[in-house]
């Protein structure tokens, strides 16, 4: 690739250069990584029935320099979460109410048009669901950087280039040849690299993955989860990472968020969750896990199926349906999330736990 050999210029204060120094660390006044504030997000989709709520109130607090994880069966709302912290839901999607605060921000949800787009690339960093298949076929990866680039404003053209080699090699890529290749010509977990790569190299602190390893084959899954926890922890990030597989979750995540009908029903640090689940969905799927020692047959399905937009109660509790500790009040009153010390449930069966805790404080 030539291209940024034509492009050197100096760079005027104010504009950004790709920021990363090589071995793919962030500038040194990058600043912390930040934290975020989700507080009763609210996201609805237009369906036949009228408009109904992916997201119904959402509350989550991200730590800054943490990996968190959120997961939850298909249709619990994680994509539709991680496309809100972007403030990228498209129609038939709206969000109806709520707020994303991340440090050094503000509220993403106010920001509109050049500051919007802004925010993503340079504090916002996506890779979004098969971003294997999500470059363009035409434009070989460096003419993709060099747009990308372009778009948000980077004078320093060439240092961009260094910055995404640096990266590239950085994940065990040779950067010059990755960047001198159109799609077909990289492998699934290469090209996986690739979205990695063009999600951090504007210097973005905050990274959003949603299923940064499906359609890998184990091995490369393995590779690209070592790397994610590598590059979060030099560059000195704040991951957030969707994922369906809780093995995937449990190996890279400090802080993991359950979701169930487009709420949080459980959020703690990982381990704890996993080792002593409080919330009864975040213990049904994990009876749900197989096993590969002991006896396979113990790995129980959850009964019963997830809720489509269609069919969430509208009031109670969403998990009802399939809850082994329903009560009366379950039908009528939705739970409020509970914090006690590093652990919040949702749940009226575990209210007792909550008995030291402020009712209804965020999670
Ligand atoms: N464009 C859309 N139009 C209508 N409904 C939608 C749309 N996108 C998502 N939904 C619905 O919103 C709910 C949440 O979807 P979302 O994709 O956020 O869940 P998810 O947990 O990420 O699922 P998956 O793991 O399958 O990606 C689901 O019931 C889904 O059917």
């Amino acid at each position: 690739m030539n291209a940024p050999r034509l492009l050197r210029r100096s760079r005027p204060a104010g504009t950004v250069s790709g920021g990363a120094v090589p071995g793919g660390a962030p500038r040194p006044d990058a600043g912390p990584p930040p934290g975020v504030r989700v507080r009763d997000l609210t996201v609805v989709y237009k369906t036949p029935l009228g408009e109904l709520p992916a997201l119904g109130g959402v509350s989550l607090t991200i730590d800054p320099g943490t990996i968190t994880g959120i997961v939850g069966e298909s249709g619990s709302g994680k994509s539709t979460l991680a496309l809100s912290l972007l403030n990228a839901v498209q129609p038939p999607g709206r969000i109806a109410g709520g707020s994303v605060e991340v440090d050094g921000l503000g509220d993403v949800l106010k920001l509109k048009g050049d500051e919007l787009r802004g925010a993503r690339g340079r504090h916002l960093g996506y890779v979004f669901q098969a971003a294997q298949n999500s470059l363009n076929p035409l434009k070989t990866v460096g003419k993709q950087l060099l747009d990308l680039g372009r778009s948000h404003g980077v004078d320093d053209l060439a240092a961009l280039v260094r910055d995404a080699r640096a990266l590239l090699e950085r994940m065990g890529l040779d950067g010059a040849r990755v960047l001198d290749s159109h799609q077909h010509e990289l492998s699934g977990g290469m090209r996986q690299r690739v979205g990695i790569m063009l999600a951090l190299v504007l210097n973005a602190r905050l990274a959003i993955l949603d299923e940064p390893t499906t359609a890998l084959d184990m091995i490369t899954q393995a590779t690209i989860l070592r790397i994610v926890r590598e590059v979060h922890k030099e560059r000195g990030l704040t991951t957030l990472m969707v994922t369906h597989d809780i093995g995937v979750a449990a190996e890279v995540t400090d802080r993991l968020a359950v979701m169930y009908g487009g709420r949080v029903v459980e959020h703690g640090p990982t381990m704890d969750v996993l080792g002593a689940p409080s919330h009864p969905y975040t213990q049904g799927l994990i009876r749900a896990i197989p096993r590969l020692s002991g006896d396979p047959a113990e790995a129980r399905a959850l009964p019963g199926r997830p809720p489509t937009l269609g069919t969430l109660p509208t009031q109670g509790c969403v998990f009802r349906e399939r809850c082994p500790l329903r009560m009366e009040v379950c039908e009528t009153s939705a739970p409020l999330p509970v914090r006690r010390e590093e652990r919040t449930v949702a749940c009226h069966a575990r209210e007792p736990y909550a008995s030291a805790a402020g009712r209804g404080e965020h999670a």
